[in-house]
């Protein structure tokens, strides 16, 4: 599906909205009904059997009424659920494709709203009102054309009154694109500053900066109640002076048809229904302005929803990627993840096929950003990475992913079983294969001490577990996917003695495997028997070497291993 056609209705939108439609002519010919009926009380030729055949046509009309809207009512339902669940297809697949360079923290929050609440909305728009105004408008233009065959004037003012939902509209909509438009942007933030404030609950609540006392989710909702209350306060105003001016025209209409009633050329039963239909219909009138307009705000988030669907995709093909060896360049590489403020610059390096590349340096230096770039999680500013040679610009970054493992400082767990988290790593591998995986990451003993060993649920993003095993479980996925490039990032600094030693024996099972390696280390006793050392400083590589050509060169590395042996005494 492209983004031209996620909006796509389908035949049993159109169905249920004809439908709806037919059940509203449906209502307004009990009008013609009343209006016969009042016509043969008028002339005294009303009698039982009349009686009984006007209640037999009510009550086929009643049961036509209620087939045809359970049928249109089912329809649009099926119809607009089908389109929102293309959409929200779409949208899951679309989301997959965009640079991870666009979700910053803002913008996450409006990913999120799309794909949730303006999805919802949307489905609103299709489900209930496209087919409430459809049915209200025919059946307001069938009572006007009704009352104009009684009485040509009234029917006109009738006309004319509803046309004053043009000027009121046209008023509306501008001030719910002034302020829809913003109210959404809000309520974008306002969800970017609770997931921000769920996730980090536990930080907050440990410096006292939980409930009304954090102070950014307090003013989000601030500021989504104040915008709140302007949209409405702007759009309401104009709702009630239309309402007003519409029910002007009932006395009018009543006044103007008097004239021709007391003549003796307009009879009792026109002029009494001529009276009557106009307050109907201006209860009708109000009633399409406010769908009306919840509509336009509505369609806010079809805007926003295209506007996902139109924004540009990661570049590259989605040919699998295929190198002939695993060995990274770096060729003259620039990169900044915000535009002028670069992070790398003019780094070249090769990690040899195979082998082992270490990356040590200052914190924040951009050793992690060397990662990223790897994995193509973003794509470089300058010159050119080249994998086996071939440049991974060419490739879409999914492909470039099918050959890299990567351990990370934070492991993302689902909220699953063990077996399961590992699994995600190579779906059809069988459960002897996770368990040996886990067997050299160091993990299978605590693992089978658990409750219920390789079946027990990790907890939302594995909060039932240790810092350290959260690494060895993330190891494990590593060793199970077997790919030929592995990225790592050593921290077992943080780790307590045990978890340290584990994790190490666990990294040392994973580099023990034949693979193009490159690694971040926090500490640098890790990397002493790297092939390569890179040594990063304010994104530069400042010195590349073995550990003995660097301890050598008695630069930035020997400065940095002579502080670190200091340390340990
Ligand atoms: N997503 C991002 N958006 C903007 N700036 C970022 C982003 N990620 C990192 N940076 C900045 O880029 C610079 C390099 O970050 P990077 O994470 O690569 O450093 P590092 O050497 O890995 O640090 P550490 O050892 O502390 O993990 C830092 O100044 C950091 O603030």
């Amino acid at each position: 599906m492209t983004d031209k056609n996620v909006f796509k209705k389908n035949r049993n939108f159109y169905i249920g909205i004809a439908g709806t439609m037919v059940e509203g002519l449906l209502s307004g010919s009990l009008f013609l009904l009343l209006y016969t009926v009042m016509r043969l009380l008028w002339s005294g030729t009303f009698d039982l059997s009349r009686a009984l055949k006007v209640t037999g046509l009510i009550a086929v009309i009643f049961f036509f009424r209620i087939v045809i809207y359970s049928f249109g009512y089912t329809r649009a339902q099926i119809g607009g659920a089908a389109v929102s669940r293309q959409i929200r297809l779409f949208l899951g697949d679309k989301i997959k494709r965009i640079p991870l360079s666009r979700f910053s923290k803002g913008q996450t929050g409006e990913y999120i709203s799309v794909l949730t609440s303006d999805v919802n909305n949307y489905e609103k728009i299709l489900t209930h009102k496209i087919g409430d105004l459809a049915k209200n408008i025919s059946l307001s233009l069938m009572l006007i054309g009704f009352v104009m065959t009684l009485y040509v004037p009234a029917g006109l003012i009738l006309l004319a009154a509803d046309l004053l939902l043009i000027p009121a509209l046209y008023l509306s909509f501008y001030m719910v694109r002034k302020y829809g438009n913003e109210k959404n942007d809000i309520c974008a933030e306002n969800v970017s500053s609770i997931v921000e404030y769920i996730s980090g609950i536990q930080t907050f609540r440990a410096y006292g900066i939980g409930g009304t006392k954090n102070k950014t989710v307090t003013k989000a909702m601030k500021d989504f109640c104040d915008i709140s209350f302007l949209y409405e306060a702007k759009v309401l105003p104009i709702g009630a002076v239309c309402g007003i001016l519409i029910w002007l025209a009932c006395p009018l209409i009543i006044w103007l048809a008097y004239t021709p009633w007391a003549a003796g050329t307009l009879d009792t039963i026109s002029y009494l229904l001529i009276c009557m239909l106009p307050i109907f219909c201006a209860k009708m009138a109000n009633a399409i302005f406010v769908d009306l307009t919840g509509y336009k705000n509505l369609m806010i988030s079809k805007g926003k929803i295209k506007n996902v669907a139109e924004e540009p995709e990661e570049t590259g093909s989605r040919k699998p990627f295929q190198p002939g060896t695993h060995e990274i360049t770096f060729d003259h590489v620039a990169f900044s993840y915000v535009p002028g403020e670069p992070v790398l610059t003019d780094v070249s390096f090769t990690a040899p096929d195979q082998k082992l590349t270490a990356i040590v340096g200052d914190s924040g230096s951009g050793k992690s950003t060397i990662l990223n770039l790897i994995a193509k999680f973003y794509e470089a500013g300058g010159g050119t990475i080249r994998i086996g040679g071939e440049s991974i610009l060419s490739a879409a970054a999914e492909q470039v992913l099918t050959g890299i493992s990567m351990v990370d400082q934070e492991v993302f767990l689902f909220d699953d079983t063990v077996r399961e988290n590992i699994r995600h790593a190579r779906p059809e591998a069988t459960d002897a294969e996770i368990e040996a995986a886990c067997r050299a990451a160091n993990c299978d003993g605590f693992i089978r001490k658990m409750e219920k060993g390789y079946d027990t649920p990790v907890g939302e993003n594995g909060n039932l577990l240790s810092g350290g095993e959260r690494q060895r479980l993330s190891i494990a996925r590593a060793i199970l996917k077997d790919s030929p490039i592995l990225l790592l990032d050593e921290a077992t600094a943080s780790l307590d003695i045990e978890n340290e030693l584990a994790v190490k024996q666990a990294i040392a099972n994973l580099l023990a495997q034949k693979k193009t390696v490159v690694m971040i280390a926090h500490t640098l006793s890790i990397v002493k028997n790297a092939d390569q050392i890179l040594v990063v400083s304010e994104g530069r590589i400042a010195e590349a070497g073995t550990h003995a050509e660097l301890l050598e060169k008695n630069g930035k590395y020997a400065a940095m291993w002579n502080a670190e042996q200091k340390a340990l005494g």
